[in-house]
């Protein structure tokens, strides 16, 4: 296994620190098109500016894109995952819908010090859904070391969209390694099970496309090529 390569159930010290191995994302990474890829699946995570999706204390410029690459087995199986992370000030922009497309899994991020930050999930989820109706997504209640007390607090956020809520500290890796095991696990599940409707549309009409190719093929070799001709 590779160097990056962790089992669940056997936690990494890069992720229960919350430094997975960084790659700036460069284009031959971002081909989406390996996410159809039984072993391959995606997972976003969103939130506001320095709640600590990507806490990474010697980062001093924000990319905004960046891929977190990390293998997981579940089940006895291989799987890639790529955690995609974006700078959080992106939401003013409005964030680009290839940074949800195919993604398999969320994970919602605020900060418990700040509220705006909780009180901002709702814009967050909104977009999400406009973008994948259907995915798995958890919140994540992140910097609980700065105030404990915050775990005995009811989110009704959550509990509203019955979401997974997960207090976690990026800091101090308090919960880290189990939401992302948990997420894994939801993200691999949901490209098992479930398919969002609009994949099955898209799907359903390469389908007929190909078909169509397929007729056209068939017709044009059958006009084309006396061979074919019944005998008379
Ligand atoms: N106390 C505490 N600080 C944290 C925790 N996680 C992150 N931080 C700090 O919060 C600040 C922002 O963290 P980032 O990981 O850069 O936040 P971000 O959400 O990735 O921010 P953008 O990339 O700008 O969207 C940094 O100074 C971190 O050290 C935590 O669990 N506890
Ligand atoms: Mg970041």
């Amino acid at each position: 296994m590779e160097s990056r390569a962790r089992e669940i159930g056997a936690p990494s010290p890069e992720l229960s620190q919350g430094s997975m191995a960084r790659d700036k994302a460069n284009p031959c990474e971002l081909d989406q098109e390996k996410y159809d890829a039984d072993d391959n699946v995606k997972i976003i995570c969103l939130g506001d500016s320095a709640v600590g999706k990507s806490n990474q204390p010697q980062q001093l410029s924000t990319y905004a894109l960046t891929l977190y690459k990390h293998t997981a087995t579940v089940d006895g199986k291989t799987v890639l995952v790529d955690f995609w992370d974006t700078a959080g000030q992106e939401r003013f922009q409005s964030m680009h819908a290839s940074y949800y497309h195919k993604a398999h899994a969320c994970i919602m991020v605020f900060d418990v010090q700040r509220k705006v930050t909780y009180k901002n999930l709702g814009t967050w989820y909104t977009e999400l859904r406009e973008f994948r109706p259907e995915i798995p997504c958890v919140v994540v209640a992140n910097k609980i070391d700065a105030d404990i007390k915050v775990t005995q607090k009811s989110f009704n956020f959550a509990r509203k969209f019955s979401l997974p809520l997960y207090f976690v500290s990026a800091a101090d890796g308090t919960n880290v390694v189990k939401l992302f095991n948990d997420a894994i696990r939801l993200a691999v599940s949901y490209k098992q099970n479930s398919q969002d409707f609009m994949d099955e549309v898209l799907q359903e009409l390469e389908n007929i496309d190909l078909e169509q190719k397929e007729e056209d093929q068939l017709d044009h070799e059958q006009r084309g090529s006396p061979k074919s001709l019944p005998p008379s």
